[in-house]
């Protein structure tokens, strides 16, 4: 039989710090499929997500058909606005969450990914974290500060995870990101430049497919999600009505899930899509199709998809 196999293979998952994000969700795909999963975390949520986990609070969604629990092999802090130790501001690293987390940059966790586990640790690297300070202004009443920092966090950061993170991968290595379809249409509420930042994401998706694939023979691939109610997407404001709408008005009218995320995910990363790189991968219901809302104001009698 065809299957995901990805025993053998080590993932780290950047951007899990509960249950309810795509983050978690690949995590527990890729577990599935045999992969061992590390995660890095954002230090300012870090404490609360090991205390989570610890004391069993996160245990129903850890599970797996079989009953045994989601274990990760380790969790790492990260800060994924910061290269390299020396970039942050002194203030944040004498912060309280994050002086005693070592060295939470991406090279940081290069460095400490190597010296726990040897050369070439990584086989999967899922990029799913973003940050836009701003998220809640439209774009004509972003700062320049606020704008910066989401392309930065949201953007440059996959950037910087290739350019550190592919180097230590076997052959056939394969990372993924998520993006949101923000990035090509106007989505108002979606402001602060995280829409800029998306569009950035997936235009280097392109690039860094080219340079990393020919560099180090590693895919780079993105998956555009519909909305879901993680605990980013809830900070929006509008979650709840973009979930709405997105059912609605899409193709299949089922709302869209994590594990749908986590399970394309698990395919991307596998050696079954060997051939796929570079590209922008839909799991949105297939909302991206759409051109027109099915309100009944707006759709004509007798459309199959026409909504009261
Ligand atoms: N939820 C949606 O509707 C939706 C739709 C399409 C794409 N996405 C994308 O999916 C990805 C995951 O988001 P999610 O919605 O699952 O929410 P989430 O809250 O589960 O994940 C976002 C994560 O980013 C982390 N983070 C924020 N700033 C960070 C930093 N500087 N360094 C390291 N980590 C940082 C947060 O701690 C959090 O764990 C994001 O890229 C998001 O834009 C979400």
């Amino acid at each position: 039989m065809l299957k995901i196999d990805l025993t053998g293979r080590r993932a780290l998952v950047a951007g899990v710090a509960d249950d309810g994000g795509f983050g978690f969700a690949i995590a527990k795909a890729l577990a599935q499929a045999g992969a061992k999963v590390c995660v890095g975390t954002w230090p300012p949520a870090l404490g609360i997500f090991q205390t989570l986990l610890r004391r069993g609070k996160m245990d129903e969604s850890r599970k797996f058909a079989d009953g045994s629990l989601l274990e990760f092999e380790k969790i790492y802090a990260l800060d994924a606005a910061f290269d390299t130790l020396e970039s942050a501001p002194a203030e944040v690293r004498e912060n309280k969450r994050y002086k005693e987390q070592g060295d939470f940059s991406i090279a940081g966790l290069a460095a400490q990914l190597t010296a726990d586990f040897g050369e070439q640790p990584l086989d999967i690297v899922v990029h799913s974290l973003a940050n836009g300070p701003e998220v809640k202004k439209p774009l004509l009443e972003t700062s320049r500060a606020g704008y910066l920092e989401a392309v930065g966090v949201s953007a440059y950061s996959m950037v910087s995870m290739v350019a550190k993170f592919a180097p230590l991968m076997k052959k056939d290595g394969s990372f993924v990101s998520l993006t949101y379809m923000a990035s090509e249409r106007v989505i108002p509420g979606y402001g602060g430049g995280m829409s800029s930042a998306k569009a950035a994401l997936e235009s280097d998706t392109r690039v860094l497919a080219y340079e990393a694939g020919r560099k180090y023979g590693v895919r780079v691939n993105t998956i555009s999600a519909g909305p879901w109610a993680s605990r980013a997407a809830s900070a929006i404001g509008i979650i709840d009505a973009m979930v709405e709408y997105a059912s609605n008005n899409s193709p299949l009218t089922d709302p869209m899930t994590a594990e749908d995320v986590g399970n394309a995910a698990a395919f991307l990363v596998s050696p079954l899509a060997a051939g796929i790189t570079g590209t922008t991968l839909y799991v949105d219901k297939g909302y991206h199709t759409m051109g027109k809302a099915t309100d009944a104001r707006y759709a004509p009698p007798g459309d199959p998809g026409r909504n009261a």
